[in-house]
């Protein structure tokens, strides 16, 4: 199996007020490829930090991070954007789509932006190829010239998954993923993930949704900067099995203190 993320004795602290808050403190964990791990745990636990940090998004105080084989603390800044650019793919809470730009847009914006770096193999229309595919399997092509306002929430997170995916990420994260939808939106986000992942994609998700969490490989429970503990579901194939597998998250979410 490939390492994809190898995490070692990850520490970060934020410093406010000359006050200092140690969020994450000696995490050590490894994902392989083809992984989908969820983080849960409880509000103000360091999960949104977590993922950030593995991601580069932001900086670690101590520790390691190795994303495929490249340790991030070594990288310069712009180094490290190129990383996210071309092998990471990101859905955040709040969505960071651009409100002048149409949702077909959206989507080729990171993909256009990366034909600029060095190696690049890609052309402009092997972009807007890829992004009308990713369009038609999420089932938005329809709202490909509309504004962002003019799509339903879960049209929008399914724009959110193609510009996400338009570089063909290595790795995707996200932060609640079905957070602002409603069930039957978040059903379809989630089964799409699903296949994602089952393409090959390894994912990384912070949720706090149960039936959410419950469709993903193994589960990490952090507790006050701490992973306190990880539970195996294995991959999920069947909607029919999916009560089970909540019902035994959820006996391990009690015994974890959840
Ligand atoms: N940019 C920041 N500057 C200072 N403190 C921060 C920053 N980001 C997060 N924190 C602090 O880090 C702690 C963990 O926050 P984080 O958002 O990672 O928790 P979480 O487990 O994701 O919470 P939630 O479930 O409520 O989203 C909190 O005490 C928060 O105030």
């Amino acid at each position: 199996m490939t390492t994809v993320l190898k995490v070692r004795d990850l520490c970060k602290t934020y410093i406010v007020n000359k006050q200092q808050n140690n969020v994450l403190k000696n995490i050590s964990f490894t994902l392989n490829e083809g992984e989908f791990v969820s983080i849960m745990g409880p509000s103000g636990s360091g999960k949104s930090t977590l993922l950030y940090t593995v991601s580069g998004m932001d900086r670690l105080t101590a520790g390691e991070v190795e994303f495929d084989g490249i340790s991030l603390s070594g990288l310069s800044e712009k180094q490290i954007a190129e990383v996210r650019l071309h092998k990471m793919g990101f859905i955040f809470q709040q969505m960071h789509m651009l409100k002048n730009l149409s949702i077909y847009d959206n989507i080729i914006l990171s993909g256009f932006q990366a034909l600029k770096s060095n190696g690049n193999k890609r052309t402009r229309s092997d972009v807007n190829g890829y992004a009308d595919k990713l369009m038609k399997k999420l089932g938005i092509v329809e709202t490909a010239t509309h504004d962002i306002t003019e799509v339903s929430g879960g049209q929008l997170q399914r724009a959110c998954i193609c510009r996400a995916l338009i570089n063909q990420p290595k790795m995707l994260f996200a932060d609640e993923p079905t957070g602002a939808l409603n069930s039957k939106a978040a059903k379809e986000v989630m089964s799409e993930l699903c296949q994602i992942n089952e393409d090959g994609t390894t994912i990384m998700i912070v949720t706090h949704d149960v039936k959410v969490a419950a469709q993903s490989d193994k589960v990490m429970y952090m507790v006050d900067g701490n992973i306190q503990g990880e539970l195996k579901l294995g991959k999920f194939s069947d909607e029919n099995g999916l009560r089970e597998r909540e019902r035994s998250l959820n006996r391990w979410l009690m015994d974890m203190g959840w």
